[in-house]
């Protein structure tokens, strides 16, 4: 009968997809944490199934035992622990689906221009700054904690905010496509401890953002006049313009990339 012979080929074809369906299951898991301190997680949970295995060729029953009872309290742990990590993650991972949709409501290149126009004659009359481009998750509570502007975006309205005599100076300011949505907004403080000691406050709260959500931070130094971006839990200190915007473009269709990477690629375009 066909079915017969059906099912035989079936029975190849089986193990095959499901071998296939597997591996892109783990390889989209991989793309969506391997950028991101959640990979860390990962590499966490293997440590203990690696120990729990050589446990079990070792025959330490007292360990295996103790292993045992601690996964579910140890897997829960890592979920507490990772927990922003493991958003971002999955915001990346669903922002790869939306990529057009996305791109026409980012910044684009000539509005960045105007952004680091302002940032820079920030960095002249040092003056600090906290600029916030949120990507794929909202961050209606930081908006909600500051002053909603709703304005056209321009480098006059920027210096204007942040000039030492506004009200609204203090704070960060948060840029939505071609609109400055709000200014004077609190951010989370990072609690990172391996942080230069030379940072204060506003480049923590742009680490801080960068921890809890998927947003880029733009950073100005009112000590330095330093020009630094954050995002992905990293904070990339004094930048020059061409590499921020850069970088921006690029984080803004979620190519998450480094200045090393940018440099790298800099160069293999110069050789080619
Ligand atoms: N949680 C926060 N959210 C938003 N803005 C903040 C926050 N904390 C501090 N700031 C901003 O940072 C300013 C203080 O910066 P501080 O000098 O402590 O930081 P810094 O990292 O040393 O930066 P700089 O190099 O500009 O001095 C505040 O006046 C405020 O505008």
């Amino acid at each position: 009968m066909w079915y017969e012979s059906l099912d035989a080929v079936m029975t190849y074809i089986r193990p095959v997809a499901e071998i296939g369906i597997l591996a892109w299951l783990f390889y989209r898991l991989y793309e969506a944490v391997a950028l991101t301190k959640a990979s860390h997680m990962l590499r966490l949970a293997l440590y203990y199934l690696l120990f729990f295995a050589a446990c079990y060729v070792l025959r330490l029953s007292m360990l295996l035992w103790l292993l045992h009872q601690f996964f579910v309290p140890y897997i829960v742990f890592l979920f507490l622990l990772y927990q922003p990590e493991l958003r971002r993650s999955f915001a990346q991972g669903k922002a790869l689906y939306s990529r057009r949709f996305r791109m026409n409501t980012m910044t684009n290149g000539d509005q960045i221009d105007s952004i680091l126009t302002a940032c820079e004659v920030l960095t002249s009359k040092r003056r600090g700054a906290l600029i916030v481009f949120p990507r794929r998750l909202a961050i209606r509570p930081i908006i909600e904690s500051g002053t909603r502007l709703n304005a056209d975006l321009s480098s006059s309205l920027i210096l204007t905010v942040f000039d030492h005599d506004t009200p609204l100076h203090d704070g960060a300011m948060i840029i939505q496509g071609d609109r400055i949505v709000a200014a004077g907004c609190y951010l989370p403080l990072s609690e990172q401890t391996d942080i230069r000691k030379s940072f204060g406050t506003r480049h923590r709260a742009a680490l801080g953002l960068a921890e809890e959500s998927d947003a880029v931070v733009i950073v100005v130094s009112e000590e330095t006049g330093a020009i630094s971006l954050t995002y992905n839990a990293n904070l990339y200190y004094d930048l020059k313009s061409p590499t921020v915007k850069r970088m921006l473009l690029a984080l803004f269709s979620y190519q998450d990339i480094t200045p090393e990477e940018l440099i790298e690629e800099a160069s293999i375009d110069e050789i080619e």
